[in-house]
């Protein structure tokens, strides 16, 4: 499998990286379309982590043989898509990984499919995978939707609206290359992670919603409500077909039955940036539907 940018970028060239020496927070009010993504793309608006990717730089064989899907639902993302689909073809090429972006579009009446089309004619179909559904379906019925198609033997979930940041993948798959780890999830909720931009309410719905799985089903994971993960792929196929929750609360019951699983996870620190462009999807119907599959799951477990 050949990289166009391989070789040529085995010493990691990305401007960011100098500027993370410090560990600073800094985050930047963006105003308009325009500032905004030059902002995106020349630094990332949070400059938290004490991860250091530049020991990846070196390494110009990280994937090894190994290919990475990436499974990106999509509804109303089309101001986002762009951005987040150009920060992971440079973060996959800048480390020599060999990967494939299956993005899942539910029909986005903003029509983020025609904005998808046009980024496959730009990265070639074998890149941009598109397997969109006719309707809004539900975030977890869209990785299992996604993973049918995935051709890589480790997939990662991440979201398209930029709250999680591409730069955490190399950190990601070092953990899991280290331990021969069976899933590798982000965390909001230790180390040096973080949620920025969300107001007070939703951070308490955010910490309340973990509390409560943590307490009820001790998985022993910091952050289950996150989405921000890694997995080998015939882990994930196991654990998506034992799943039972269709919205939101997916991710959760994920961790869990890990754990019932024994599968081995890990834990990277991540910082989670609240979406610049468009709205949530989390409304009052995905609390109360957590709310059941949570207990459901207590009931269940
Ligand atoms: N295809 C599809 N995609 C969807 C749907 N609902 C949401 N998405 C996509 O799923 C991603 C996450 O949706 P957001 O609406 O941005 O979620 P959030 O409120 O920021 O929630 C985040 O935090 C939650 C709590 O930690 C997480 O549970 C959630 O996964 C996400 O990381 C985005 O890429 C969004 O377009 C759906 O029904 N269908
Ligand atoms: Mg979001």
């Amino acid at each position: 499998m050949s990289l166009p940018l391989a070789t040529s970028s085995a010493s990691f060239t990305n401007p960011h990286h100098r500027e993370h020496s410090n560990d600073s927070v800094s985050i930047n009010i963006l105003d308009d379309h325009t500032t905004a993504t030059a902002h995106l793309l020349q630094s990332p608006y949070i400059n938290l982590h004490q991860q250091h990717h530049h020991h990846l730089s070196h390494n110009s064989t990280m994937s090894g043989q190994h290919k990475y899907s990436v499974l990106l639902p999509t509804y109303n993302e089309r101001d986002n898509l762009p951005i987040i689909i150009w920060l992971l073809t440079k973060t996959f090429h800048e480390n020599n990984i060999d990967y494939e972006i299956i993005v899942i579009d539910d029909n986005s009446p903003d029509k983020t499919l025609e904005v998808a089309q046009e980024l496959q004619k730009i990265y070639g179909e074998n890149r941009i995978v598109l397997r969109p559904r006719a309707g809004k379906l539900g975030l977890g019925t869209a990785y299992v939707h996604g993973i049918q198609h995935a051709t890589g033997d480790f997939i990662f979930i991440l979201d398209a609206d930029m709250s999680h940041h591409p730069k955490f993948i190399p950190e990601m798959i070092r953990l899991q290359q280290s331990k021969n780890l069976d899933v590798v999830t982000g965390t909001r909720y230790a180390g040096n992670g973080g949620v920025y931009g969300w107001d007070l309410k939703r951070k308490v719905i955010s910490r309340g919603a973990n509390f409560l799985a943590s307490v009820l089903l001790r998985p022993g994971v910091s952050d289950l409500t996150g989405s921000f993960r890694l997995y080998k792929k015939e882990v994930l196929t196991q654990l998506i077909n034992s799943c039972i929750s269709k919205g939101y609360v997916f991710q959760m019951e994920m961790m869990v039955r890990a754990r019932q699983f024994n599968y081995t996870i890990g834990e990277v620190p991540i910082t989670f940036v609240d979406r610049v462009f468009g709205d949530s999807k989390m409304g009052a119907m995905e609390i109360v539907s957590y709310a059941q599959g949570l207990l459901k799951l207590f009931v269940a477990v």
